[in-house]
């Protein structure tokens, strides 16, 4: 069951409302004051300017390192780390495996179709804009309601998800939590568009990862009221003992054989191909990157993020269960309520239990991070729909640069602030994080399997594109209500339509339904026979304006502001065929690996963990967790080495006064993948060429 309640507080909170306050507000303004600081530099340092194009698409010369710590950190929710711990709690260790493993294909199958994506629009801005390009108006406006809808419920979740525990921890209400929240995240990505979610992305990613090592050693290494896999197990078997887990094998919480967590993990797949497929976000992301660096950066993305939860819930879900009955545990001597567990207080209290007040501090942290790097990510995807999808395509076509540049910041603005007034709402309706998590496929999975094929497949035909998703959202609207009806004596409420069976009624019939649809469609109106020439024919948005109100040539620019040459376009279409090639074997080998041959043995034999089989599950979990700490946090850094010795440089000769920082004002820009950097500063041909240094 979720949702339906408010979460009971407890009496004390381990924080006080300054700590709440100082976070929301503090690192907020940080990091805003960070972005308008590098969106300087860039300008100054690097003839980097804010056109519309730089804001919506970075110059689409990301690299991979960076591209994967932005998968992280924007796939990284509130509910990540909050509802995968719920998970948990109530299921045992299958809980995360489900959890992790039916939020992580779906990074990897995109990047196949983020390739196709690069391939037949490579002047896109947007998915949407190649969805018009191939059937007009209609579809295009259909796509636009689904993919608002995503970015709607998905900054709904890390709102309602971070306000509750910025509440339970420090006691500031949930309406000026779901306030807070927004403001920083609205200034840094007004100033800095895509290119701010990836900078925050990194560091907000670092941070998670820093702060999820330290919960995982405390719990399982170096903590005294845990400290080793051990205790863990020990007070874990003793739990099933006393009251064993319904529908999990001999009751234990030590087994991937759950029924209901089997459920959840329908449900969690369907929900996220949902969001990842309908989220702009991830379509940005793949613009942004340069063609050579989307298939990398989507694939160590997704393999680094799996980590994130899977870890995080086996600490934090598994720790809030052998501690719940101590008093540490700040709901102690009663239990956590439903409605706690649903709005994600399970991984808050674990680490006031393993850690007290600095494990509130760490939870605050943690959580800052996830609601922000996915709220900045969201707010571009929403930027850009209203930006390039309605305002230029439908108001004022013959938009400037610099207006629509005033669009994208209006909208940011805009979205920031219906999301918090929404989010409030909800959060007085009773509607909590883990319902809305569960909820989010049912509105959105249907459009998933057309939105794909009008990638993939040429011959979908205009009423198969347009039609289904409408005809699934209302076939999956309707099984889900039925199946609460039926259920429930005909009493339909919040707490009774966030149970399994209605949730996993309405989920399998959004996303399957299309598979009915789509072919019928196709029959009766005729297969389609499309050349792919329409989105091919999107165009570059002309910012000269905005260079030269900047005083830039805007052939000095960097990133990329023109259309290429025939024989570029032609290395950068071979270059992409390879990667999609490589794309569809590799994205469905991994597919398979998680989710039939690792998780399903264990499910089929029932088996449940002994000791030492717990404590290298365990291990595992923490040398991915490295492996991805090493891949998001140090492998970009790597990359952009030269960029940031760049721009070290040019900072020192700009503050000693040794002549015009401004090196590559007569740079010529190298366009694509030639490109040596990560999109964030100039290659090193033109440093070397202004300074004589290498
Ligand atoms: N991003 C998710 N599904 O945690």
């Amino acid at each position: 069951m979720a949702g339906g309640n408010v979460p009971s507080s407890t009496s004390d909170k381990p924080l006080g409302q300054a700590w709440g306050y100082g976070i929301l507000l503090g690192l907020g303004f940080l990091f805003a004051l960070l972005m308008i600081f590098t969106t300087w530099m860039l300008k100054r340092y690097n003839n980097e300017l804010q056109t519309s194009e730089m804001f919506s698409t970075a110059g689409r010369t990301v690299k991979s390192g960076l591209v994967a710590a932005a998968v992280v950190s924007s796939w990284t929710w509130a509910a990540t780390l909050l509802q995968s711990s719920s998970i948990a709690f109530r299921y045992g260790v299958s809980g995360p495996l489900w959890y992790a493993a039916g939020a992580t294909v779906q990074i990897l199958l995109f990047a196949t179709v983020a390739i196709e994506l690069k391939r037949r629009a490579p002047n896109a801005h947007t998915f949407l804009e190649a969805v018009r390009a191939r059937y007009g108006s209609y579809t295009h406006f259909v796509y636009i309601v689904f993919g608002l809808f995503t970015n709607i419920l998905v900054t709904a979740m890390l709102l309602t998800g971070g306000s509750a525990v910025v509440t339970s921890l420090t006691g500031i209400s949930t309406a000026a939590a779901c306030f807070l929240f927004p403001l920083g995240v609205v200034i840094y990505t007004m100033f800095g568009g895509i290119k701010a979610t990836f900078f925050t992305d990194y560091i907000n990613g670092v941070i998670t990862l820093i702060i999820l090592l330290v919960f995982a050693f405390t719990t399982y290494a170096t903590g005294e009221r845990l400290g080793s896999p051990k205790a863990v197990y020990e007070r874990l078997v003793d739990l099933a003992a006393a009251s064993p887990v319904e529908g999990n094998a001999g009751g234990s919480y030590l087994t991937i054989r759950s029924k209901d967590g089997v459920i959840f993990f329908v449900i969690n797949i369907i929900g996220n191909f949902g969001t990842v497929f309908m989220d702009n976000g991830y379509y940005n992301k793949a613009i942004a990157a340069s063609p050579v660096h989307a298939l990398p950066g989507y694939i160590i993305g997704g393999l680094s993020w799996f980590a994130i939860p899977w870890l995080c819930a086996t600490t934090m879900g598994l720790a809030a269960l052998a501690l719940q009955n101590s008093q540490y545990f700040p709901t102690y001597p009663n239990s956590m309520d439903e409605a706690s567990i649903s709005a994600g207080l399970t991984l808050p209290y674990a680490a006031v239990a393993l850690l007290g007040s600095g494990g509130a501090v760490a939870t605050l942290l943690i959580v800052f991070m996830a609601v922000t790097s996915s709220f900045s990510s969201s707010l571009i995807a929403v930027s850009s729909i209203l930006t390039y999808d309605i305002y230029g395509t439908y108001i004022n076509p013959k938009a400037s640069g610099k207006r629509l540049v005033y669009i994208s910041h209006t909208s940011v603005g805009g979205f920031g602030l219906i999301m918090a007034a929404f989010s409030t709402g909800l959060y007085y309706a009773g509607i909590s994080m883990g319902w809305l998590y569960v909820f989010m496929g049912v509105i959105i999975s249907s459009a998933v399997l057309p939105a794909t094929l009008t990638l993939m497949w040429k011959g979908q035909n205009f009423w198969a594109a347009t039609l289904s998703p409408i005809l699934g959202l209302c076939c999956s609207i309707i099984a889900w209500l039925v199946t609460t009806s039926k259920l429930n004596d005909g009493v339909i409420t919040v707490a009774t339509s966030g149970a399994n069976l209605p949730m996993l009624a309405g989920n399998v019939t959004a996303l399957l339904s299309p598979v009915i649809f789509i072919p019928v469609l196709t029959l009766i109106f005729g297969i389609d026979d499309y050349d792919w020439q329409s989105m091919k024919n999107i165009r570059l948005i002309d910012d000269s304006d905005v260079a030269e109100a900047a005083h830039l040539d805007i052939s000095e620019m960097h990133g990329r502001h023109t259309a290429l040459s025939p024989e570029e376009e032609a290395a950068e279409q071979a270059k992409l065929f390879r990667a999609s090639k490589i794309a569809k074997t590799t994205t469905a080998t991994m597919t398979i690996i998680l989710l039939v041959l690792w998780p399903m043995p264990l499910y089929g034999t029932g088996y449940i963990f002994s000791q030492s089989f717990f404590t290298g599950w365990v291990v595992v979990g923490i040398i991915w967790l490295l492996c991805s700490t090493m891949a998001v946090g140090v492998y970009p850094l790597w990359e952009s080495r030269h960029s940031m010795m760049h721009n070290i440089r040019c900072m020192w000769r700009d503050i000693s006064g040794k002549g015009n920082p401004r090196l590559g004002r007569n740079a010529s820009v190298i366009e694509g993948e030639k490109m040596d950097d990560s999109g964030l500063s100039p290659p090193e041909e033109i440093n070397e060429k202004f300074t004589g240094e290498k």
